[in-house]
């Protein structure tokens, strides 16, 4: 029989074995870190003389990156008009990054401003001057979510299957965080830009940007800035989207849609219900905007104008004939037409005398942004796209059918490019402005990890000659 001593060696040695497993265990998962694959590709892309920093992130790195995002979800930045926006989140945003980036907030060479009290606009100065600066852009400022319809509640943040559920998780919390995430990581790597660039995040895009990048734009115009490009919102990963093209592809948005909102009213004498003429002011505009709803369905937006009736407003009292009704139109141009031309196209739809119409705003399609072989934003996203996400085939300009911040920078840079670098596929489409929008912890880790790389990739001079190219010479 082994000795009692022994019994309890063995038993310690038992012990000793599994702590050591376990210990081992831990330290694997304390260390492990989420290696993204390592770009071979980034051949000439990147900084001069300069070893490259992999996108490796430790475990408490990537546990601190999802809560900072679940805590600025959970902030309700949510805007209903320019002058109607949640004043108290947006300024508890402002402090939330003061906290979890500290590193960006005490970097001597980045310079950070409040503009409008609640945009935030980051200067980054390179080490090379000679390099044209570029901007990322977000927006903090999010749609209304009611409870409604929600596995969760919009503004909780929860984490639920590997997913982070939130108003703005994917429009557009997601990408501010992720851009102020990546420079964050890359200081603590002691990382120094060769360019320059800025990180402009508006608190009033989803209400038109009028005091976030509109303002924005306008300073930095006043100091004399161009930008050889800039990144927004609006461009995807498209999953699923076409039947019969089972790999997805990176749609860039080159351009966006220009917008119209038309309000459209007809008045008649009021009366009395109990001797109601043969059509009252509701049912004439109900049928003018119905005739326009049939003409453009909404499937295309992506190569057509499309409208949306989205008010519709009447009645005074439910015994009196209304005096007047009035319904409200939103259009997404698409670049081969003209506001003009599109009012022209509704007149003739709605063809009824009766109808009067009120342009609320308007603003053309933008033009094309250069995405040619030279093109240094477009391609520079391209290279990222392809070394970061190695089963996207297909890179492919747009147009983006919705409108962003990015419009406002027309006057500072030729090169808009909307992209954000996360996989969509139409059901996440639907949860744009919609119910239950997320993102999942891994796609949201991806996406700092793109920017990571995104911006090393930015410290290259111009865009390298393909590898075969050189061997021409
Ligand atoms: N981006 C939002 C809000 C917006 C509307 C119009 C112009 C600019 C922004 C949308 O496309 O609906
Ligand atoms: C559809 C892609 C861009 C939408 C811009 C927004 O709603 O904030
Ligand atoms: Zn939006
Ligand atoms: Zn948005």
């Amino acid at each position: 029989m082994a000795e009692p001593g022994a019994a309890a060696s063995a038993g310690r040695l038992l012990a000793m074995g599994v702590t050591g497993t376990v210990l081992a265990l831990v330290a694997v998962l304390l260390l492990r870190t989420a290696t993204f694959p390592e770009p071979d590709e980034l051949r000439g892309w990147g900084r001069t003389g300069a070893s490259r920093i992999p996108a490796q992130f430790s475990e408490a790195e990537r546990t601190a990156m999802k809560e900072a995002l679940k805590e600025a979800i959970q902030m309700p930045t949510v805007s209903f008009s320019s002058e109607n926006i949640n004043t108290t989140a947006l300024a508890e945003f402002g402090e939330h990054i003061r906290k979890v980036f500290p590193f960006l907030f005490s970097t001597s060479f980045i310079q950070h401003e409040v503009v409008e009290q609640y945009s935030h606009l980051f200067t980054i100065h390179g080490s090379d001057p000679k390099l044209e600066p570029y901007m990322l852009l977000a927006h903090i400022d999010v749609v209304p979510a009611p409870n409604d319809g929600w596995e969760v509640p919009p503004f909780s943040g929860l984490e639920r299957d590997g997913f982070i559920y939130g108003r703005g998780t994917i429009d557009n919390k997601n990408s501010a965080m992720a851009i102020l995430q990546a420079m964050e990581l890359l200081l603590r790597r002691n990382y120094v830009p060769q360019r320059s660039f800025y990180i402009s995040l508006g608190h009033d895009e989803e209400v038109s940007g009028t005091y976030g990048a509109q303002k924005i734009a306008a300073l930095l115009e006043s100091r004399g800035i161009e930008l050889s490009f800039i990144i927004d919102e609006g461009g995807y990963i498209m999953d699923d989207f076409i039947p019969g093209f089972e790999k997805p592809f990176a749609w860039i948005s080159v351009s966006e849609k220009g917008g119209m909102n038309l309000m459209l009213q007809v008045d008649s004498d009021p009366g009395h219900s109990s001797m109601p003429p043969k059509e009252t002011s509701i049912g004439i505009l109900a049928a003018a905007v119905s005739r326009i709803l049939e003409k453009s369905p909404a499937t295309n937006a992506m190569v057509r104008t499309t409208v949306a009736l989205t008010m519709f407003n009447s009645g005074i009292k439910v015994n009196v004939i209304p005096p007047t009704a009035q319904a409200t139109i939103n259009l997404r141009i698409h670049p081969a037409q003209t506001v003009p031309e599109v009012l022209e196209i509704v007149r003739n739809v709605v063809a009824d005398d009766r109808v009067r119409y009120h342009v609320l705003n308007a603003f053309d399609p933008l033009p094309l942004s250069p995405h040619d072989n030279e093109a240094f934003g477009y391609q520079l996203l391209k290279r990222t796209i392809r070394d970061v996400f190695p089963e996207v085939t297909a890179v492919v300009p747009g147009i983006c059918v919705g409108n962003t911040d990015a419009r406002h920078y027309t006057n500072i840079s030729k090169g808009l490019y909307r992209f954000n670098p996360i996989a969509l596929n139409p059901q996440s489409f639907k949860s744009f402005h919609g119910l239950n929008e997320k993102i999942s912890i891994q796609a949201y880790e991806t996406q700092v990890a793109f920017l990571f790389e995104l911006i090393q990739n930015a410290d290259t001079e111009k865009v390298p000659r393909p590898h075969s190219a050189e061997h021409e010479l």
